[in-house]
């Protein structure tokens, strides 16, 4: 087994620093784009996907090489430099000053680890295998991803109604019984979900109405009566 919570963390307002300008650094720099987040570059040398970033003011650089002080002023630190040690070291520092760091070549020496990611309006997939294997959480993350397209945003859709509809009912047992029986009523596997047409939705739809009108008004009974 291992330590790791998984959590979804808005970083809006947050300051970040990046450590490294190569592959990598960019590719975190690419996950933290339109975030709300402040993003800072420290590196003595950068590829050229940061250029237009830089100039546009999304990203502030400082070409140089790390110092332990550059820590200090930041919530989260990517240490993103091809020096192992560096990258441990940094790691390291953060844990004295409560800093959350990504160390890209060790996950054991990392406050978190990035799984991969694919998010959709409705739906985010992450798929981690706790450091072990990236390769194979992109692998698995590209076919979920596939899976997960419009037909299950369309659900989301439909059930996010119900959700806001229910949100302020006081009898939580009625909310319950609603979610069981919408879950009863819907497909079992993620191949299904694809399968369903708009004909299929509509029904849903339908189905997911009657019961909601059922279930509220004896909720709203049950309510008077006790
Ligand atoms: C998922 C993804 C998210 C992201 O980075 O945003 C991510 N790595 C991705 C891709 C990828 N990384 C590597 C390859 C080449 C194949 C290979 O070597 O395996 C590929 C495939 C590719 O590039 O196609 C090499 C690699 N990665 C790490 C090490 C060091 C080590 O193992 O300790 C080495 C060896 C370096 C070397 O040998 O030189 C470490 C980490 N990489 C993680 C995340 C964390 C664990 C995630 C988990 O729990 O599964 C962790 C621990 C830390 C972190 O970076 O957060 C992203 C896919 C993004 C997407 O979806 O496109
Ligand atoms: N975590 C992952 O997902 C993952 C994936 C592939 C590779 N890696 C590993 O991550 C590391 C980085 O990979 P890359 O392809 O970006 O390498 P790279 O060589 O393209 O980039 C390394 C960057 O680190 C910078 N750097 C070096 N010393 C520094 C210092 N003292 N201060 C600040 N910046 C410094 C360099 O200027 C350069 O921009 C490699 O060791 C690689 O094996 C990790």
């Amino acid at each position: 087994m291992n330590n790791n919570l998984s959590i979804f963390l808005d970083i809006t307002g947050k300051k970040v620093l990046v450590v490294g300008g190569g592959k990598v650094a960019w590719r975190k720099v690419s996950a933290l784009l339109d975030k709300g987040c402040e993003i800072k570059v420290v590196s003595p040398k950068l590829i050229s996907n940061f250029d237009s970033l830089i100039k546009n003011g999304k990203v502030t650089f400082y070409k140089r090489k790390f110092n332990n002080k550059d820590l200090l002023d930041n919530n989260i630190v990517f240490a993103a430099t091809d020096d192992v040690n560096l990258n441990k070291n940094i790691f390291l520092e953060g844990e004295k000053h409560n800093v959350l760091v990504n160390n890209v070549t060790s996950y054991k020496d990392s406050t978190f680890i990035m799984p991969a990611n694919h998010q959709q309006e409705f739906i985010s997939i992450s798929v981690s295998t706790h450091g072990k294997n990236p390769f194979l959480s992109k692998y698995l993350k590209n076919i979920l991803a596939k899976s997960f397209s419009e037909k299950s945003e369309k659900l989301a859709e439909i059930l996010n109604k119900y959700r806001v509809k229910s949100i302020n009912e006081p009898c939580s047992q009625c909310k319950r019984q609603f979610w069981e029986i919408a879950e009863k009523n819907l497909p079992s596997s993620l191949c299904e979900i694809e399968n369903l047409s708009d004909q299929h939705f509509k029904y849903l739809n339908e189905i997911l109405l009657k019961e909601y009108n059922k279930i509220f008004q004896r909720g709203s009974k049950h309510d008077k009566n006790h």
